[in-house]
């Protein structure tokens, strides 16, 4: 997130239907995410996406997810869906993006995959390169795709992060347990995509509203 902005932000992965899109948006999420990557579960095609996104303009912001495009897979995404973030969920560079960013003029979100205090490096890589960090679980070993697995990580690695990074925390999150994630790891914002499901891209409207409401809690907790 931008150092100056004090808003936190809670996003819903993987949205794929109007009902429950619908759901996420009247419940008050700040972000929706639109999964382009086809061996995921929660995957859309343009058509579905531009469809969702034209319910959500306005109400929350786009998020398309992507996993190592280069500019004119992105751009053609761009142009159909007119997102209002990428989120770079795969294995891209600082370089690549850079690139992005200035090939689509959008804003980037870039996840990184935090499994021991030797994955913060790269958080540092892309601090003043993407708009936003989301520290994410990473993929079992042999998954088929790199997100949305419903794995925590060890949240008391943040704790050796410089207390002024501004990141959105993902990873196993639920209404369960996002309360204690919220108060460990002080995130500027959550994102959570199996914790509101019943099976992968399964989205259960219950839960979505659950975890929108206990996410609001947690981060009010945070405020002095
Ligand atoms: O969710 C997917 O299917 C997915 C596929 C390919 C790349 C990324 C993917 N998800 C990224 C997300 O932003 C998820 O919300 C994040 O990994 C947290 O997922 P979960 O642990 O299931 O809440």
């Amino acid at each position: 997130m931008n150092d100056h902005d004090d808003t936190f932000a809670v996003k819903i992965c993987g949205l794929s239907t109007p009902e429950t899109l619908a759901v996420a948006l009247d419940a008050g999420a700040d972000m929706i995410g639109l999964n382009f990557h086809p061996r995921s579960p929660r995957f859309v095609t343009i058509a579905q996406a531009t469809a969702l996104a034209a319910m959500a303009r306005g109400r929350a912001e786009i998020v398309a997810l992507i996993v190592d495009w280069d500019e004119t897979q992105a751009m053609s995404l761009v142009e159909a869906v007119k997102p209002d973030w990428l989120q770079l969920h795969g294995r891209e560079t600082p370089e690549q993006v850079r690139a992005l960013k200035a090939a689509t003029g959008l804003p980037v979100m870039k996840a990184l995959g935090i499994a021991g205090t030797e994955d913060l490096a790269a958080v540092e890589a892309h601090r003043g390169v993407a708009d936003r960090i989301l520290l994410d679980a990473k993929p079992p070993k042999g998954a088929a795709y790199p997100g949305g697995h419903g794995r925590p990580f060890d949240w008391t690695l943040l704790a050796e992060l410089d207390p002024g990074l501004r990141f959105m925390l993902s990873g196993g999150l639920d209404p369960a347990n996002i309360a204690e994630a919220i108060r460990i790891t002080r995130p500027a914002g959550v994102d959570v995509s199996s914790g509101v499901e019943t099976a992968p891209g399964v989205k259960d409207a219950g839960r979505i509203r659950d975890f929108i409401a206990a996410a609001r809690a947690g981060a009010q907790s945070l405020r002095p």
